[in-house]
């Protein structure tokens, strides 16, 4: 139910006491019915805390198995996420959900600051979709507890590719290729000097490997470019080339992605052409 002051007016248009009992006989109706039931404060993040407390005390008295910190504009922050999960759950035994929205990108890391609080549930969604900007993501979740806090939540990390995949397939919600964790770009290398290292040690320019989410890494050749790019490319062909010959190529690589053209392997072959290398 909506109980920021904005949502009674817009939504409900009737006085706070009034709405509170319609959550308190809802909840009873649930709980004599054996449901497990999750009471959830829509726009709590606007609501005055006072009120807040008040409403959530009810639930629980009223048998409330969890309570919901909704987010719903995505108007938090990680620090005002502390304070108010700390502040409720110094008047509050119930178990503590939150589910956050990614208005202002904030989805995840609002949910992280609550659970260091002690909330025990999130509400998350593959690929973040959700209404407008979406919900906290479920692999951005996982992967960041999982690699940045050192808690393994126990899902199998490395379907993470393959499920958000099935998801924007069959919701037809396209991924952004600089989505965090599953976009196109995350595992894709262009510059020459970052290309070098990844070469030498793909952790240099990766927080974790592909692999562990079910993808694999991109080496792309473009105007940024440099010889170890070329060479990585020229070693998957098996062709050997001497430094000149190496010199013209970067150039024509960078020449053609300058114009426009994507370096596939077709136009790959028509550069080895030119420099006189036959495959
Ligand atoms: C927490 C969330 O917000 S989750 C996302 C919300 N979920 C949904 O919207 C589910 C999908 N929605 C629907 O299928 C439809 O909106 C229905 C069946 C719920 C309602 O359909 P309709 O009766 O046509 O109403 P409509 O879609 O215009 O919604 C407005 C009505 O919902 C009422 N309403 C809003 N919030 C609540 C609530 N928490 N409890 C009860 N009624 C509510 C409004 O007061 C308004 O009532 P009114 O028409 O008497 O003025
Ligand atoms: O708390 C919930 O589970 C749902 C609330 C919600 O969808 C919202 O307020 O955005």
């Amino acid at each position: 139910m909506g109980l920021s002051d904005l949502h009674l007016e817009v939504k409900i248009n009737k006085p706070r006491d009034v709405v509170n009992q319609i959550c308190m006989d809802a909840i009873d109706y649930g709980k004599d019915h054996g449901l497990f039931v999750a009471f959830s404060a829509e726009d709590a993040t606007r609501t005055e805390l006072p009120k807040l407390l008040d409403v959530y005390k009810q639930a629980q008295d009223h048998g409330a198995d969890r309570i919901h910190i909704a987010d719903t504009t995505g108007s938090i922050n990680p620090y005002a996420t502390q304070y108010l999960v700390k502040n409720i759950k110094k008047e509050i035994d119930t178990e503590i959900a939150l589910h956050c929205h990614n208005d202002f990108g904030f989805a995840v890391a609002n949910s992280i600051a609550g659970l260091f609080e002690g909330a025990t549930a999130i509400s998350t969604t593959v690929n973040g979709i959700g209404e407008r900007a979406g919900n906290a993501s479920l692999e951005e979740l996982i992967m960041s507890l999982k690699l940045l806090y050192n808690k393994d939540l126990g899902f199998k990390t490395e379907v993470i590719y393959e499920l958000s995949q099935l998801v924007s397939k069959y919701s037809k919600i396209p991924i952004s290729d600089s989505k965090a964790i599953v976009g196109n770009n995350v595992f894709r290398h262009e510059s020459g000097i970052h290309v070098d290292a990844i070469v030498k040690n793909p952790l240099a320019y990766e927080p974790f490997i592909p692999e562990m989410i079910g993808t694999k890494r991109q080496i792309v050749l473009g105007k940024h470019s440099g010889k170890s790019a070329v060479i990585e490319k020229l070693d998957t062909l098996n062709i050997k080339v001497d430094d000149t010959q190496l010199s013209q190529i970067v150039s024509l690589v960078k020449q053609e992605r300058e114009r426009g053209e994507e370096i596939t392997n077709n136009k790959f072959d028509e550069i080895l052409e030119k420099v006189n290398i036959k495959r």
